[in-house]
């Protein structure tokens, strides 16, 4: 099996069990978020551990490779982005699974189980963007606005688009239900490096808010701001930030 069909199986599966999990009535708020996160998180670890024994693996839940810094290839996994949302009875929650070389967002699956009976998108598939709409919109966290957000909207003569998870987030912009996705104020590798590898792979540019690089692997795992969106948008988005920043 390929490290992309890995991804997008190990993706899929976790996102069943979440659905079965909630569908289960057992648990409800935070208990349910809790119980989602440790169950997706102990079937993905167990599985890379034993389809990918030789690889290093860096995860939201549980406590990474030892020396993984120095490996080649680290999967960095969120068993669940957006608990909260999962949590809530939302729809706008997603499995991460990726796989870094060299400290880049190379291979992705991101499952979004709620959405139109249960999608992944992933890095070895492909699709053209869909057509951009006009005003654009910038999906940014629901919970935790980035303060950035209102000027990024005004440069763009876009609208703000609410929304939870950052994998939701990322798969709204490649699936043409908005045209940006802008974060600042705090996230960690796991909550962007499965969305970059795919949305990387479908045209769409990922920086950091000055424009620089998104490294994974590093011994700081925070990776606290970013920008996906449309490559046209892209240098307007970074100026707009550029200019309340250095007020
Ligand atoms: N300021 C912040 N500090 C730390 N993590 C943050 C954050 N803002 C967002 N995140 C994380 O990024 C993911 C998407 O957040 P949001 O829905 O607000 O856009 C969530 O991941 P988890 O649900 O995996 O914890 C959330 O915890
Ligand atoms: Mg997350």
């Amino acid at each position: 099996m390929t490290d992309a069909e890995l991804a997008a199986r190990l993706a899929e599966t976790a996102g069943q069990i979440l659905i079965y999990l909630r569908a289960s009535g057992l648990l409800s708020g935070k208990p349910l978020g809790t119980a989602g996160d440790r169950t997706a998180d102990s079937f993905l670890m167990s599985t890379l551990k034993t389809l990918r024994s030789e690889d290093a693996v860096l995860c939201e839940e549980s406590r990474a490779t030892p020396g993984r810094t120095s490996a080649n290839r680290v999967w960095i996994v969120d068993p669940l982005d957006g608990t909260r949302e999962y949590s809530e009875g939302r729809k706008d929650w997603a499995v991460h699974v990726a796989l870094a070389i060299d400290g880049v967002a190379t291979v992705g699956a991101v499952a979004l189980p709620d959405c139109d009976g249960g999608l992944v998108l992933r890095s070895d598939e492909p699709s053209a963007l869909p057509a951009a709409a006009s005003p654009p919109r910038i999906v940014v966290s629901r919970t935790r606005p980035p303060p950035e957000a209102e000027a990024v909207a005004q440069a763009l003569d876009g609208q703000l688009v609410p929304m939870g998870s950052a994998g939701a987030k990322a798969m709204a912009v490649l699936r043409g239900e908005a045209e940006a996705y802008v974060h600042s104020g705090g996230q960690y590798e796991w909550d962007s490096c499965a969305p970059v590898a795919v949305a990387i792979a479908h045209g769409l540019t990922c920086t950091r808010l000055d424009g620089s690089p998104l490294r994974y692997n590093c011994a700081n795992v925070a990776l606290p701001d970013l920008v996906i969106c449309r490559p046209e948008l892209h240098e307007t988005i970074l100026s707009a930030v550029r200019a309340v920043t250095e007020v």
